[in-house]
């Protein structure tokens, strides 16, 4: 498989699927971690994910006194990095993808004006590109408490992420408070536990979020495995024949990531999780649920796994909390449902934020998958061949977040068509 395969295929030889498959470091956790690095400036990093938005991030961070700034697709680069240019007062241009200028950005945008930093829209107002063109910085008074910004937070967590990470630096400090339904909390949670990592003092009081003006301080950080990519990993066990069994190492029983809510999903389709010594996970195949009904809110990230899992299972699923996959790397509920109705699956909005996922006659035999420019989408299809022969396109995509994942599936017995390259 070459950087430009059109399409790979895959079958599985029969037989129960057992081993060791290696999932890469988290790409939240890496990319939080080198921001906060950048602003401590010090400590090392360990286990750094080779995931492209990771590689990304850390070239971008080097580059001091680039004209523009590329974020390509990915979206905590852009939002971390226009928070962490615009605070360092830095005057530049920020652009990604095509999908990434659909992507908004108003909430932080507005919120960084409050703080002092000017920003224009270089094209649609609300969205990418945008040119930072410095910052008048706070006055540092004896009187003031915290800086206070009022932040939406049903449209991105990652806003309330980058802002979160440069409050140390401002004089003092910041008060966010959060309105609407906060979606993907645990993300702000894993911002704030890592911050804390590096010395920062800050509060999660729920509505309200309070960083302290105290610098950060080098140290040393080692970034866990990615339990966003185990998901896939989990989806094969309980597709594989009776006896299938599977490894996971680098994921650990206390984790900062919200997408380990895997292990009590899976728990009802078909997987259980036993955390060895050596933060390794152990996936064995049980007996799945009659149904579930899952909210997302806190996970949206596993919700193409569990869709595609569901219906490729019988079990008659009921999700919610799906708003924001409409803004992701692709309209993620659209894509599912055209891409589940090839296999004789559905996911039906059944109005009032709820989704059915439903299988009357789900059957594998050698579909095309199409996967709109998502690597989850390449992903959370790609355990079907334990099911029957399947074509993926564009398998690239999966170099966002897991650029191994094609050749971890060959090293535990699926057949590539072609052979993944070393790295795409
Ligand atoms: O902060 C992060 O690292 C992320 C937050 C989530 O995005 P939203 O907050 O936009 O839901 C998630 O979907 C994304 O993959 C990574
Ligand atoms: C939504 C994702 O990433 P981002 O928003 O960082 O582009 C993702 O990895 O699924």
């Amino acid at each position: 498989m070459t950087a430009l395969s059109a399409s790979v295929s895959l079958t599985w030889p029969g037989g129960p699927l057992r081993g060791t498959a290696q999932v890469p470091a988290s790409k939240s956790e890496s990319n939080r971690a080198l921001i906060i690095q950048a602003l401590a400036e010090g400590g090392q990093l360990a286990n750094l994910s080779d995931a492209n938005d990771t590689q990304l991030m850390q070239r971008l961070l080097q580059e001091k006194d680039a004209a523009t700034f590329d974020a390509e697709d990915a979206g905590t680069v852009m939002r971390f990095l226009t928070a962490y240019l615009a605070m360092t007062g830095r005057q530049t241009e920020l652009r990604g993808t095509a999908r990434m200028h659909e992507r908004p950005i108003a909430v932080l945008v507005d919120a960084l004006r409050q703080l002092g930093a000017r920003i224009e829209y270089l094209g649609e107002e609300g969205y990418p590109p945008m040119r930072l063109l410095g910052r008048t910085p706070q006055p540092a008074t004896e009187e003031a408490d915290f800086t206070e910004l009022t932040v939406r937070g049903d449209i991105s967590s990652q806003y309330i992420s980058a802002l979160l990470m440069v409050g140390p630096m401002l004089p003092h400090g910041l008060r966010i408070w959060l309105t609407g339904k906060v979606g993907s909390r645990p993300y702000i949670r894993m911002t704030l536990a890592l911050m804390r990592h590096f010395g920062a003092h800050c509060r999660d009081l729920g509505e309200v979020l309070e960083v302290r003006p105290e610098p950060y301080q080098p140290t040393n950080y080692t970034v866990e495995g990615d339990w966003s990519a185990a998901s896939y990993w989990y989806a094969m066990v309980a597709l594989a024949p009776a006896g299938s069994h599977l490894t996971l190492p680098t994921l650990r029983r206390h984790s900062w990531q919200g997408d380990q809510a895997i292990v009590g999903i899976m728990e009802k389709l078909g997987v259980q999780t036993e955390f060895l010594a050596d933060e390794t996970v152990r996936l064995t195949q049980i007996a799945p649920a009659a149904s579930l009904a899952q909210d997302f809110t806190d996970c949206p990230d596993l919700a193409q796994t569990v869709a595609v899992l569901a219906a490729a299972l019988g079990v008659p699923t009921e999700m919610t909390g799906l708003e924001s996959l409409r803004i992701k790397e692709t309209d993620r509920i659209a894509a599912l449902q055209n891409e589940l109705a090839k296999f004789g699956g559905a996911l039906t909005d059944a109005g009032e934020g709820v989704f059915r996922v439903a299988a009357e006659n789900f059957r594998v035999a050698g579909q095309t998958v199409a996967t709109y420019h998502d690597h989850r989408m390449a992903m959370a299809f790609a355990p079907l061949a334990l099911r029957g022969p399947l074509t993926i396109q564009a398998p690239q995509v999966v170099r966002k977040s897991y650029p191994q994942f094609w050749r971890e599936l060959e090293k535990t017995g699926f057949t590539t068509d072609p052979a993944p390259a070393p790295v795409f």
